[in-house]
């Protein structure tokens, strides 16, 4: 067999959700296509009942409408069955160990089983107490357990959570998903800082004046609100991808690319980065909810009338903070954070602002002379752009602001995988460089949960505090404006395509 192909039986909880028909499947195909899958077999578990031939056709379906243009979709769906089970009830497992003994010996599958939890976190531990006691991990190859977010409400919820899952699965069996983590362009982040010498070189403190990690969505809470009551953005989003983000910016270099080598390096800056007391929360971190506006000529309503939402709720839509890091590398650079919801664009960038050189020979009052900056485009257009100062055209010695860009859109693109497939195939190949290590989950549970009990201590009098459409309220900008900076436009940041 080709190193490449892989053979499992993927058995998906939670195969008739949301997750499972826009990113699973569409990720699924995308692999078997690329011949990454060899043998494989997939068994969907939902509570309503559904035919085989009716999973298979919802399977073809979310393909279909996921990829224009695919092919051969029945016979991938052919490799995908359904069973109709309440997590909760005990003993339909048998059923499905049998389902599973099945299909590995008839597909060959070398008895590898990769269990998706793709459901509600409550059932996460009670999955994998079942898959072990009833004898659904008991194989002769490799088992491996693929968790979504949320890993726990809190660190101790955390801790309970993974208490009891490692009663059925050791820590590198565990693949606990950051879907951050599979995109493209952060993966990029530690081959610009590890291959160019003219970065690693400026990576620090003496070179370094601050860096502004920004994840910035359209929608708002959609049908997600019982979910997002409980969550707010803290916990949706800066307990895990934006404090990856700044992981991996900040870390030091690793001694080799293996994944214990790089979650070691993550987890020094987990433990590094300076803990924001409960009566300090005001001064690092600021929060917001949406009130309505107007996005893209459509008018939206606000938070507190979303579906599943209370009229009056506390939660916040949109968080920005000054995340400091106490190393010797680091020391005084502020790494700036800012997500939320119904802003202004869809957009993620990372934005490294330079330090200015100590005497600037074109700095006049009548020409704009700014920092070196440079720009990660994460999504929706992946690239870099290195912005400069080189002299105008013409018989004069003035600087103009310039900029060297590249766009990940290229022949090398089209072959891109999308963060789920990355992933999905990572953790069948067994490589977890691209998934959170416990450690980081606990650390970086640790670092937000002073700021939700302040927050909590202390609801916001000001709620909505910004309008749909705008990039969240003024306090964001403030956070930064007292320590001399500000906001880079990142709307104005764009990659040029040849
Ligand atoms: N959707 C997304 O874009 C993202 C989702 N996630 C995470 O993925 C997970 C799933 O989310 P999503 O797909 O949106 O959720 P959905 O609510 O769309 O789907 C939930 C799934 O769980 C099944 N289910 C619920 N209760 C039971 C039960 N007692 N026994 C068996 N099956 C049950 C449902 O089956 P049935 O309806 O047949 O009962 C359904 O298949 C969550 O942890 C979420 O946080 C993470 C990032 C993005
Ligand atoms: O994990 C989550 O991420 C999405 C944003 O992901 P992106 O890839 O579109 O940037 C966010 O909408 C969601 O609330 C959160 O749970």
């Amino acid at each position: 067999m080709n190193h490449n192909q892989q053979s499992a039986l993927i058995m998906i909880f939670g195969a008739t959700g949301d997750l499972a028909n826009r990113k699973l499947f569409p990720s699924l195909y995308r692999l078997y296509k690329k011949g990454r899958l060899s043998q494989f077999a997939v068994v969907g578990v939902g509570r309503r009942t559904l035919t085989n031939e009716q999973f298979q056709q919802n399977v073809v379906n979310s393909v279909a409408e996921a990829i224009p243009n695919s092919s051969d979709l029945e016979t991938f769906a052919s490799y995908f069955c359904y069973h109709s089970h309440d997590v909760t009830d005990s003993s339909s497992y048998l059923t499905l160990k049998n389902i599973a003994d099945d299909l590995d010996e008839k597909h060959n599958l070398g008895g590898n089983r990769v269990f998706y939890l793709a459901m509600a976190p409550e059932f996460f531990g009670p999955i994998a107490i079942h898959l072990k006691e009833d004898g659904l991990t008991d194989v002769t190859g490799f088992k491996r357990l693929i968790i979504e977010k949320p890993f726990g409400h809190d660190l101790k919820s955390a801790q309970e959570l993974n208490n009891q899952i490692r009663t059925a699965f050791s820590e590198d069996e565990v693949y606990r998903i950051d879907h951050y983590l599979g995109k493209a362009m952060v993966q990029n982040i530690e081959t610009i800082r590890f291959s160019n010498a003219i970065f690693e070189n400026l990576w620090n403190n003496r070179y370094i004046s601050n860096i502004q990690v920004t994840s910035s969505e359209i929608l708002g809470v959609e049908e997600r609100g019982r979910y997002y009551e409980t969550s707010g953005a803290l916990r949706d989003m800066v307990q895990n991808h934006m404090l990856q983000m700044v992981a991996l910016l900040a870390m030091e270099p690793p001694i080799r690319l293996t994944p214990d080598e790089i979650r070691s390096e993550k987890v020094k800056v987990f433990r590094a980065m300076r803990p924001v007391e409960i009566d300090e929360v005001n001064e690092y971190f600021v929060r917001g909810q949406y009130g309505k506006g107007s996005i893209e000529d459509i008018e939206v309503p606000e938070y507190r009338s979303e579906q599943m939402v209370d009229p009056n709720s506390n939660t916040e839509t949109f968080v920005a903070g000054k995340v400091m890091i106490d190393s010797f590398r680091w020391a005084g650079v502020p790494f700036y954070i800012r997500t939320g919801k119904r802003l202004e664009t869809k957009s993620t960038k990372i934005v490294v602002q330079f330090k200015d050189i100590p005497m600037n020979l074109y700095d006049r009052p009548d020409q704009e002379i700014t920092p070196n900056l440079l720009v990660i485009h994460i999504q929706p257009e992946e690239g870099i752009t290195l912005h400069l100062n080189a002299k105008k055209a013409g018989q004069n010695m003035e600087a103009t602001p310039i900029k060297l860009s590249y766009a990940n859109t290229g022949i090398a693109s089209i072959n891109t995988p999308e963060a789920y497939e990355k992933l999905i195939d990572d953790s069948i190949k067994g490589d977890a460089t691209n998934f959170t290590h416990w450690d980081e989950v606990a650390l970086s549970w640790s670092y937000v949960d002073k700021i939700s009990q302040a927050w909590e201590k202390t609801p916001a009098t000001n709620y909505p505090n910004y309008a749909s459409g705008t990039m969240g309220p003024k306090e964001a900008d403030e956070l930064l404006e007292k320590d001399g900076f500000f906001w880079w436009p990142i709307n104005q940041f764009e990659v040029d395509v040849c």
